[in-house]
């Protein structure tokens, strides 16, 4: 099974043009690359949330949730990664989650820089890089 072409059957996508468009709006952005990734260059005020740790960081109940994302469920977000298919996993994962407007980025930052959009070196207070606490296995 292909789990990003089957991740795509389901959720939202934007072009890079589209995409561009909806961060000048404000859309709140996520960056699910590793933080090494994350931190070489990204979209402005993007946060950085790394698909590995993705459902405790935004999960409700976890006490170690990220409320960057956990506490903005309803608002617009446009999930990006290098290429679009952690993006595509990660849309799929947080419109179960409960978040009613994810959009994955196709092509990801790596069409976002090869189209020549703004980027920025982000800060690492954007980061989700540690959880405050371990995940528990109860
Ligand atoms: O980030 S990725 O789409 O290359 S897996």
């Amino acid at each position: 099974m292909d789990y990003i072409e089957a991740a795509k059957q389901v959720i939202q996508e934007v072009s890079q043009e589209d995409g561009r468009a909806l961060v000048e709006k404000g859309v709140k952005v996520l960056d699910v690359r590793e933080p090494g990734e994350y931190l070489a260059g990204a979209i402005n005020g993007a946060i950085n949330v790394p698909r590995g740790v993705l459902e405790p960081a935004a999960d409700l109940n976890y006490p170690g949730a990220n409320p960057a994302l956990r506490d903005h469920r309803d608002d617009a977000w446009l999930v990006v990664c290098k290429s679009g298919g952690r993006a595509a996993l990660a849309t799929q994962t947080l419109s179960e989650m409960g978040f009613k407007n994810v959009t994955n980025l196709v092509g990801g930052m790596d069409g976002w820089q090869a189209a020549g959009f703004p980027m920025a070196i982000p800060s690492d207070e954007n980061m989700t890089v540690v959880l405050k606490e371990p995940c528990r296995i109860d």
